[in-house]
């Protein structure tokens, strides 16, 4: 069974917590040392205030379900110290001098970075992009006002631009128009819409290329304590640490 290092103590944490079967979790941190305690005692791990020591902790893999400034603070420094790193707030991968750097890190200490499809579908063999390039390549997503902490009474569109420019403005809610831009092999438009008549996180793929064209409609039921990030999240999580050690490995 793997021990997994749990970075970050909210909403997937605590899903990931509650469904640990094929791992286990063995130490946790967060930048809120209560949350860290409240999450160990749930999932019987250690809490750490002090990162480091949660670093020199016995774990085979680190999971980021924090934020895009912790994989930026953190991140080397996991690699560095041996650790296989699973990053959610994939994000923080659309800075190219960052996610240089940290593939680096990984290269040198033998390591891998490991980005969930998170809230989406399709990852996969969006791939083909990275081989026969992809003219197409959009990410409509809509949400709820309160989610993004927006009020107002009809659908209103608060960005249309490119994936690197939206996750600057929005680190918490547009993680996955990065990581779709790192599967195809090219930066995503994005156009992120708030809606009050919507119940569901709406995340809208459209991609065109040699092979013909794509549209993906994922409708998320949002997570039970942050509405902002999709159940889906964790579950890709979940999914991606059950098939670590699968040697059938299906799916581009
Ligand atoms: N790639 C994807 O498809 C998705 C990515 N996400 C991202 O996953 C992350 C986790 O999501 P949730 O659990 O819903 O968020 P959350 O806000 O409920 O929990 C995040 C936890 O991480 C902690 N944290 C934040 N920055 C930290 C730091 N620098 N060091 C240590 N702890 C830190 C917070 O105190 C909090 O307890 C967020 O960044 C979110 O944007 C969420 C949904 C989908
Ligand atoms: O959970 C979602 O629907 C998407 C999300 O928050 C993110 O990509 O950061």
């Amino acid at each position: 069974m793997i021990n997994v290092g749990l970075l970050g103590c909210g909403n997937v944490g605590h899903i990931l917590a509650r469904h640990a079967e094929n791992f286990r979790i063995v130490a946790v941190f967060d930048i809120i040392p209560d949350r860290a305690q409240e999450l160990a005692a749930l999932s019987h791990a250690e809490p750490y205030a002090d990162f480091d020591e949660f670093l020199r902790q016995d774990t085979d893999i680190i999971v980021e379900a924090a934020s895009v400034a912790a994989v930026r603070r953190y991140g080397e420094a996991i690699l560095g110290a041996g650790k296989d790193l699973v990053v959610l707030s994939g994000g923080a991968l659309a800075d190219d001098e960052f996610r240089t750097r940290l593939i680096e890190a990984a290269r040198s200490a033998g390591r891998k970075i490991r980005v969930p499809s998170g809230a989406v579908t399709g990852l996969d063999n969006l791939k083909i992009g990275q081989i026969s390039p992809l003219q197409t390549l959009l990410l409509r997503t809509t949400k709820s006002p309160g989610s993004l902490g927006i009020s107002t009474p009809a659908r209103m569109e608060i960005f249309k631009g490119m994936a690197h420019e939206c996750i600057k403005q929005y680190p918490k809610n547009i993680n996955v128009a990065v990581a779709l831009g790192l599967a195809a092999g090219r930066e995503a438009d994005v156009e992120l819409y708030v809606d009050p008549d919507v119940e569901r996180n709406v995340h809208e793929i459209f991609a065109e290329g040699e092979f013909g064209d794509i549209y993906i409609r994922v409708r998320n039921v949002p997570s039970p304590e942050n509405p902002a990030t999709s159940y889906m999240a964790a579950l890709s999580i979940l999914t991606l640490l059950k098939n670590l050690d699968n040697p059938l490995v299906v799916g581009t």
